[in-house]
C-alpha cells in the first residue's frame, strides 16, 4: 500500500488549469483565452494568452471590436495558441500537444499544424458554427491532428495569491 497523498490534480487539470490560468493575463474585455504546450513526457514547454503584440501597448490600442476602420482589436490580437507557438525558444514542437481554453481558428490551425502539434485538448467551443472554426476542424482533420474536448472533473481551485 502506498502512503502517497490522495487528491492531487490530475495531468489534464493540471494543463488545462495552467492554460485557463494563462487567460486570466489577457486584457480583452470580452474573451480571454490561455494555451499550454505540453511535451512527451509531460513536460510543459510553452504558455500564451490573447493579447497585443510586443510594443503594442493595452492602453493605446484598441479594445473594442466595434471600432471604426483600424481601431479594432481583431487586427492586433495575437491569438493564445500562436503565442505559445511563438513563446516557445527551444526548438521543435514536433508530436506535442496543445491544452486550450478555446477550440483553435483556421489562422491558428495552420500554425498548429506546421508546428507539429498532434494533438489540440479543448474547452470551450463557444463558435463552433463560425466558418473559421469549421475551417480549422477541417483543416485539423486533413492534417490528422486529433482533438478532443476536456473532460471538466468540477474541481474548484482556490488561489490566494
Ligand atoms: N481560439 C481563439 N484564441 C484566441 O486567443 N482568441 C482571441 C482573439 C480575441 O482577442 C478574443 C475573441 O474575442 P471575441 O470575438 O470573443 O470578442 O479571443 C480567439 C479564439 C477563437 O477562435
Ligand atoms: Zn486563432
Amino acid at each position: 500500500m502506498s502512503d502517497k497523498r490522495e487528491g492531487y490534480i490530475s495531468w489534464d487539470e493540471y494543463f488545462m488549469g495552467v492554460a485557463m490560468l494563462s487567460a486570466m493575463r489577457s486584457k480583452d474585455p470580452s474573451t480571454q483565452v490561455g494555451a499550454c504546450i505540453v511535451g512527451a513526457d509531460n513536460k510543459i514547454l510553452s504558455v500564451g494568452y490573447n493579447g497585443f503584440p510586443i510594443g503594442c501597448s493595452d492602453e493605446e490600442f484598441p479594445w473594442s471590436k466595434i471600432g471604426e476602420d483600424i481601431d479594432n482589436k481583431y487586427f492586433y490580437t495575437t491569438h493564445s495558441e500562436l503565442n505559445a507557438i511563438l513563446n516557445y525558444r527551444g526548438g521543435s514542437l514536433e508530436g506535442a500537444k496543445l491544452y486550450v481554453s478555446l477550440f483553435p481558428c483556421n489562422e491558428c490551425a495552420k500554425a498548429i499544424i506546421q508546428a507539429g502539434i498532434r494533438t489540440v485538448v479543448y474547452d470551450c467551443d463557444k463558435y463552433a458554427d463560425t466558418p473559421s472554426v469549421r475551417a480549422s476542424k477541417r483543416m485539423l482533420k486533413a492534417a490528422g491532428v486529433e482533438y478532443y474536448q476536456y473532460r471538466r472533473t468540477g474541481r474548484k481551485i482556490e488561489l490566494e495569491l
